[in-house]
């Protein structure tokens, strides 16, 4: 229920479209009813000896009704709709929001079809919020009241059953569905969901399952995640059929007792037959505005469900979740990097990625990460990003905590090469994501023949998630990207992985020679190229078991040194 209210929040965000249409729409019912009465007195006076000018009168007025009706059934119909697509515009924007500011943590929960289908699909379900929902009621009441008030100069008895009508196909039989719709409940937004959570893991591992055989099986699960929609969808459709019928069928018996009821009037001369007709047809006219309330209860239920489902991806409270203090701090120059006590557990894991880590990087100064696969390294990169929030512990960026920085702030003034990344369909030179025009394309080009990528040219063209591009292209491109950033502060997680070791050396005299006086954080896989760092950090299990120069490194004989000779043993057999 708060998460509708919050959506009327939205409509009300539109307020002059509101008003103009529930206005639009009166005026639309009002013709209508008029229109019809006015037939059926025509009709009515036409079987007396009518003088033709009363006729012509009347004729006159039902074309003015005419066009006045379809006038305003169109001014209704299109600013109720601006209101709606609008207020979708607003909703969509408004979750991509809070989407964004709990990614990645949060997110991660969630599969990414499910997210689709929410973001999509639900939101979309909101469109009947309004137009379906909150719109027909207050149309139907006023426009009941009018009629009765109108046909109370007529016959007291027929405003009686007018009323009773209202009550019944408007309130009681809506209320009986909504009743019964609670009982055997609805599940096509899940439904729809998890078909959308098959289609894209379908799309997104279809290679891999058509090589391993499993595209069959796969596709049976799909069949049948689609199968229980339509099924889903069928349900609905029927039951929807179904309550208009019978709240149709209701109100033409509410009809034929007014023909009834002003039939024994006229015979008893306590109505002018003249004006049965008309009374009938007013009344046949009205009901067509309590029809749309047999959906309604279908219709609550589904915004009800799909404004849940959005908001129980937003508006929980994350353990960990970044929510920054004072945005407004930021650092100049190069950073220092403070790590106090660090440690972190991902949402959903027992177990401590990282534990207990204290570090102090000065700024300028050029670190290098190195530990075997799982010991955490990546995780103390992204905690430094603020892609994660510790768990317990600080992490200060020149003395500010990463916590009380805008997370947009804080990537603005980092270059990053992290181990996915990910590549868009575009040109080489809409990947390098300038943020600037700081560069021109010489200097681009430039860059490019720099990470080892001459033969690229800035226009040629990248596939959909870089597909075009072998593994190591990638990471030179991403490198690339780093370095067309232009800032001070370098976070690089295993950029030269893929690489050979003749372009790996070439990247990483790069780095050396364009990060210049600025704060360099590398994780390597590899223990080559170290030297030249100032300060290396062993990682195992989650904590820091050695950290020192190259040489002191070597010459202590610990971890690094175990693993150094190690790796010189590998190269040697290989
Ligand atoms: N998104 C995640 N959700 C849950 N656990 C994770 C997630 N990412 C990493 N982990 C766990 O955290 C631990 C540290 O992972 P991390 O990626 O930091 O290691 P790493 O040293 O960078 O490894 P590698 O060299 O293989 O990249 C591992 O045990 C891993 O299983």
């Amino acid at each position: 229920m708060k998460e509708l209210f919050d959506i009327t929040g939205f409509i009300m965000r539109k307020k002059k479209d509101v008003i103009l249409s529930i206005m639009f729409g009166y005026i639309a019912g009002m013709t209508a009813v008029g229109l019809f009465a006015a037939n059926g007195y025509l009709i009515s006076r036409a079987a007396l000896e009518t003088p033709l000018y009363v006729l012509i009168t009347m004729v006159a007025v039902v074309k003015i009704g005419s066009f006045l009706r379809a006038g305003s059934r169109y001014a209704e119909r299109y600013y109720s709709h601006r209101a709606t697509f609008t207020m979708l515009s607003d909703l969509r924007v408004y979750f991509y929001e809070r989407l964004e500011s709990k990614a990645p943590n949060s997110l991660q929960k969630h599969r990414s079809g499910d997210l689709l289908a929410r973001i999509v699909g639900d939101v979309e379900a909101l469109q009947n919020f309004f137009l379906r929902v909150v719109y027909p009621p207050i149309i139907m009441v006023t426009v009941f009241v009018s009629t009765i008030f109108f046909v109370g100069f007529y016959s007291i008895q027929v405003v009686i059953l007018l009323a009773i009508g209202l009550c019944l196909t408007g309130f009681i039989i809506p209320a009986w569905f909504a009743k019964k719709q609670k009982e055997s409940g609805s599940s096509i937004r899940e439904k729809r969901s998890h078909m959308s959570t098959e289609v894209t893991e379908w799309l997104q591992g279809f290679r891999e399952l058509k090589i391993h055989q499993k595209l069959k099986e796969k596709d049976l699960q799909l069949n049948d995640a689609s199968n229980a929609y339509i099924k889903e969808q069928e349900r609905e459709g029927t039951r929807e059929v179904a309550n208009q019928s019978v709240n149709m069928a209701s109100a033409l018996l509410i009809s034929w007792a007014v023909l009834a009821t002003g039939g024994y009037l006229v015979a008893s001369n306590q109505l002018d037959g003249v004006f049965l007709a008309m009374l009938v047809m007013m009344s046949l006219t009205l009901f067509e505005h309590s029809t749309p309330m047999a959906v309604f209860p279908i219709y609550y239920e589904d915004s009800e469900r799909a404004a849940k489902r959005l908001y129980s991806v937003v508006d929980k409270k994350e353990q960990g979740g970044s929510v920054p203090k004072d945005m407004s701090q930021e650092w100049e120059g190069a950073p220092s990097i403070e790590l106090k006590n660090v440690s972190y557990t991902f949402p959903r894991e027992w177990r401590k990625a990282l534990h207990d880590v204290s570090l102090f990087l000065p700024a300028g100064s050029k670190t290098a990460i190195v530990g075997p696969s799982g010991s955490g390294k990546s995780t103390l990169l992204q905690l430094i990003l603020n892609l994660h929030s510790s768990t317990k512990g600080e992490i200060y960026l020149d003395g500010i905590p990463v916590k009380e920085l805008e997370q947009d702030a804080l990537w603005k003034k980092t270059n990053v090469v992290l181990q996915d990344n990910h590549f868009f369909y575009g040109t080489i030179q809409d990947n390098l994501l300038l943020p600037n025009d700081s560069w021109s394309e010489d200097e681009l080009q430039q860059i490019l023949a720099d990470v080892q990528l001459p033969s690229f040219s800035l226009s040629d063209q990248v596939m959909e998630k870089g597909e075009n591009l072998s593994g190591g292209q990638r990471q030179r491109l991403a490198m690339a990207r780093a370095i067309a950033k232009g800032s001070s502060l370098w976070l690089l997680d295993e950029p030269t992985s893929s690489l050979d070791s003749w372009t790996e050396r070439r990247l990483y005299d790069l780095l050396v020679e364009r990060s210049g006086e600025d704060t360099v954080v590398v994780i390597s896989h590899r223990l080559a190229e170290l030297e030249q760092i100032d300060q290396i950090i062993v990682m195992d299990q989650g904590k820091i078991v050695e950290s020192g120069t190259f040489t002191e490194l070597m010459e202590g004989k610990g971890y690094f040194y175990q693993m150094k000779q190690i790796e010189n043993n590998v190269l040697q057999h290989a």
